[in-house]
């Protein structure tokens, strides 16, 4: 389980996270939505956990420990990795290229290093499933920059799956990505993540999606916990709604 424990984030005199305190992962495989209005603290959040910004106060544990001194990069070795906002792929490498050099990474193996090792096989299988479950089977030789740009999240996304994460976080994963992609973009990530059982914490300000496909959700407001439980809260906490909707009951 992922856990901050009350954490505080200050820039100046804006608190960006008000201590708040939140588990992820309780079942394995779960994905989490958080939402939340601009502004309201969800990527301070996510660069809190993972490392690229350090808390005022407060905690974060790993599966029991204590994290919060490791680097962004000790973090992934932990099984805790992220993907941002702006897609992260090598543009000019084909899709394959991008997927084994993820796998590669997991594995401290370079790519001419790679050329010499015995491990051919098994990462190129690793790499063929990454490709069969992120639907980008038949593309493994289109070069990036020429993907469709929600092939081009899903590239993004498979290449963080190959870092084998026990949890993976999203920085809005459909940001950009067209409205008829951004299902299909969602639905795979939520698959691969209960098939895998990685525990997945999403940004995501498309309500219809969350309802949709959330196991849980998470709502931030002005930095600190507006609301967390199950999709239905979106339905039946007023507060939340108010915030998040602008309806008024
Ligand atoms: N590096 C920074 N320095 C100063 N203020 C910051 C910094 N990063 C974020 N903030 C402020 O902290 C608050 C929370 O920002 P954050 O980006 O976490 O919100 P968000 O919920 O992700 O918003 P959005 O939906 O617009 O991406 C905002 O008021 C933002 O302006």
């Amino acid at each position: 389980m992922l856990e901050a424990r009350n954490l505080t984030k200050r820039f100046g005199e804006l608190v960006a996270t008000d201590d708040v305190t939140v588990e992820f992962g309780r079942e394995d495989g779960e994905t989490t939505f958080i939402v939340g209005p601009n502004g309201a603290g969800k990527t301070t959040l996510v660069n809190l956990l993972t490392g690229l910004l350090e808390p005022d106060s407060g905690s974060i544990v790993l599966d029991g420990t204590d994290i919060g001194g490791l680097t962004p990069d000790e973090r992934v070795h932990e099984g805790l990795v992220r993907s941002f906002q702006v897609v992260h792929v090598f543009e000019e490498m084909s899709v394959r290229e991008n997927l084994r050099t993820a796998v590669l990474s997991k594995r401290g193996l370079t790519r001419s290093a790679f050329s010499f090792s015995d491990e051919h096989e098994g990462v190129e299988a690793t790499v063929d499933g990454l490709l069969d479950r992120f639907r980008l089977d038949g593309r493994g030789r289109v070069v990036a920059e020429t993907l469709p740009h929600g092939d081009r999240k899903l590239l993004d996304v498979a290449m963080a799956f190959g870092l084998d994460p026990e949890y993976l976080l999203l920085d809005e994963p459909t940001a950009g990505v067209s409205a008829e992609e951004t299902e299909h973009v969602i639905e795979t990530i939520v698959d691969v993540s209960r098939a895998r059982a990685v525990t997945t914490v999403a940004i995501e300000h498309d309500m219809d999606i969350v309802t949709e496909y959330a196991d849980r959700v998470l709502a931030l407001h002005q930095g600190g916990v507006l609301g967390q439980g199950g999709p239905s809260i979106l339905k039946t906490d007023d507060r939340l709604r108010r915030v998040l909707l602008g309806v008024d009951e």
